[in-house]
């Protein structure tokens, strides 16, 4: 038992005596003990929290910090207990942190918030509670929580191989913007811009130089726009831009899409490094302008589809702007590939030829050119159902008929005296060219057929021949070591580089008819043409003009060095029938033009 004796000497009549007092302290001492245990309980309980907890005193010093409190903050406690926090911790100065400590310390109340500390890159939910002393303070790191929700987030809102918005971000955003700008009746621009041929290079280079190009294409439209306009992947290689214009004409606001648009255009025309290769690329881009008289998301994002279209049947690699006459045409467009496929079956299509003459005007070969007749819409032009046929596919078959039924007749002229040498030029389009079993279809065909390899001439577009260089080379080298011939088709018009030309097996560079068809009235015209067959003479390629109209370009081309020609002058492409029976063609040159 605990007592307290408290005595003292008396002094009394009867002599000196000691007075005393026992208190008995067993209440108060285990009290004392008692608040001494479950003082060190909360002392280790809070230092042994894996939340980090510390007190502040008025002054903002800290009185207290557990051991997890030393561990975010990165100090031990000797070195800040008794500091002020904003002394010895001056990042948390205009934080949430300092917000939310002094909104407690105003409003007496506790206050719960939740933010990122950047010296730890930590995410915190905090609980600040004041009390008579200062403040104590909370922290519970959460950091991987709020990783889950942003990774939620981003699954739910982005597309995860390049990062950029999904479809249902674009279409909360564009719902958003079409509010906006009818309220403040402004302009904003909405791009679709779809990837020509990627197909091809997914099929060919395999999906994972596919997806480079995406993520590498992703990274250009983003640099191509502001960070506050919406970048957003809606389907394969399908891309969607909505660029806030900031402006109410629409004059005003077409001109600045369209610059926007050519700048996209731009980016996708500088080739992609995709790991060992230089994938040359380009797109197709469909814009709507949004002048706040749209209301609905699907409208917005039918018509900029609707012009991308428009941008690819006019060959690719273009921009196009909505308008409402589109519709119609992409609504024949649709019909077409449905005729078709039914053309190709009933025997719809058809093969001219057009002559190829030397410059004595002997016809050395003929173009193949293919026709579609239609029945109701009588001969369609190549140039508008060739890109459909592309489109859908249908090239593959169609081409396959078209090199079959050319080697054909190319074989039989063979056999006929005095065309023992003749030759067969074929279009043959990039789908076509990148399908892996090419070369292999050309010689079953050319074996079917009994056509001297040597007959035959494949017509690549100089476009075409950029695509993956090193996969055209190997197959233009492998028909080549039969004795194939390749020519180069609208030479001129794309972006051949000298060193290229070196590499490929080519035999005859086409002039293109747009520098023939100028040629008298346009110096630069005939300085190019005549680049051109200097360029083919000192890399020993023949060269060939085609679009020869008129006796005038016959002459000049010859002054300037050319030997070989087509073009209307010569003879208009017929049916095969025709073809034969005009005899008088080798003497045409000079004296006879074609009717
Ligand atoms: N203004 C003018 N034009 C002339 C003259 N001489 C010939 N042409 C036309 O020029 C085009 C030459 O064919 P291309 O450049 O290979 O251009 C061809 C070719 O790229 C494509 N094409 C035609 N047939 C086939 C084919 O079987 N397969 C593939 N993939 N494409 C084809 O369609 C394009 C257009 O063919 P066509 O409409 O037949 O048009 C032909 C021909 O009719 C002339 O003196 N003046």
């Amino acid at each position: 038992m605990w007592v307290r004796v408290a005595c003292e000497p008396v002094s009394r009549p009867e002599g000196h005596v000691i007075e005393g007092v026992i208190k008995d302290l067993s209440v108060v001492r285990a009290a004392q003990g008692e608040v001494r245990r479950l003082s060190n309980r909360l002392s280790t309980t809070l230092e042994e929290l894996t939340d980090a907890f510390f007190s502040l005193d008025k002054q903002w010093h800290f009185t207290f910090v557990n051991h997890e409190t030393e561990r975010v903050l990165q100090r031990p406690r000797d070195e800040i207990i008794g500091k002020e926090i904003w002394e010895a911790f001056p990042k948390l100065r205009g934080t949430a942190f300092e917000a939310g400590y002094r909104q407690a310390v105003e409003s007496q109340r506790k206050v719960t918030f939740e933010a990122y500390y950047p010296p730890r890159h930590a995410w915190f939910e905090t609980t600040v509670y004041p009390s008579e002393e200062g403040l104590t303070v909370y922290c519970r790191d959460v950091s991987e929580r709020k990783i889950a929700e942003e990774e939620v987030q981003r699954l739910a809102f982005y597309d995860p191989l390049t990062g950029l918005a999904n479809r249902r971000l674009l279409i909360d955003r564009l719902k958003h913007s079409l509010a906006r700008l009818r309220r403040q009746q402004r302009c904003a621009a909405l791009l679709l811009i779809d990837l020509d041929n990627f197909k091809l290079l997914n099929d060919t280079a395999g999906h994972d130089r596919g997806d480079a190009l995406l993520r590498e294409v992703a990274t250009r439209l983003r640099q191509s726009v502001r960070s506050s306009d919406t970048v957003a992947r809606i389907g394969g290689d399908e891309f969607v831009v909505l660029v806030e214009l900031q402006t109410r004409s629409g004059e005003v606001s077409a001109r600045r899409a369209a610059s926007v648009a050519d700048k996209v255009l731009r980016a996708m025309c500088v080739p992609f490094p995709l790991t060992d290769l230089l994938h040359h690329a380009s797109a197709s881009v469909g814009v709507t302008l949004l002048d706040g008289t749209i209301n609905d998301v699907g409208e917005a994002l039918r018509q900029a589809d609707l012009a991308m279209y428009q941008s690819k049947s006019r060959g690719r690699n273009a921009v196009s702007f909505y308008d409402p006459g589109m519709q119609a045409a992409v609504a024949e467009r649709v019909a077409l590939q449905g005729d078709m496929l039914r053309g190709i079956e009933v025997g719809q299509f058809h093969l001219h030829y057009q002559p190829q003459v030397d410059e004595h005007g002997n016809v050395t070969g003929a173009e193949a050119l293919l026709r579609w007749q239609h029945p109701q819409r009588g001969w369609i032009s190549p140039a508008t159902f060739i890109p459909i046929a592309e489109e859908s596919g249908h090239i593959i078959s169609l081409g396959n008929w078209v090199l079959e039924t050319a080697c054909r007749q190319v074989a039989d002229w063979r056999r006929m005296p005095g065309r023992e040498r003749m030759t067969m030029a074929v279009n043959v389009s990039a789908v076509q060219l990148r399908r892996p079993d090419f070369v292999q279809t050309v010689m079953q065909t050319l074996c079917a057929t009994e056509a001297p390899p040597d007959s035959l001439r494949l017509e690549l577009t100089e476009s075409l021949l950029l695509h993956d260089i090193d996969d055209t080379i190997a197959k233009m080298e492998a028909l080549r070591a039969h004795g194939v011939g390749f020519e180069i088709d609208d030479f001129g018009t794309g972006y051949s580089s000298l060193s290229y030309l070196k590499r490929l097996p080519i035999n005859v560079l086409k002039i293109d008819r747009t520098f023939v068809r100028d040629l008298l009235e346009n110096d630069r015209d005939a300085a190019i043409v005549h680049t051109i067959i200097t360029l083919a003479d000192s890399l020993g390629i023949g060269v060939i003009a085609e679009g020869v109209e008129t006796k005038e370009q016959y002459d000049d081309l010859q002054r300037l060095g050319c030997r070989a020609f087509q073009g209307y002058l010569f003879g208009y492409p017929v049916p095969a029938g025709e073809f034969c029976t005009r005899k008088d063609l080798e003497a045409a040159c000079g004296a006879v033009p074609a009717a």
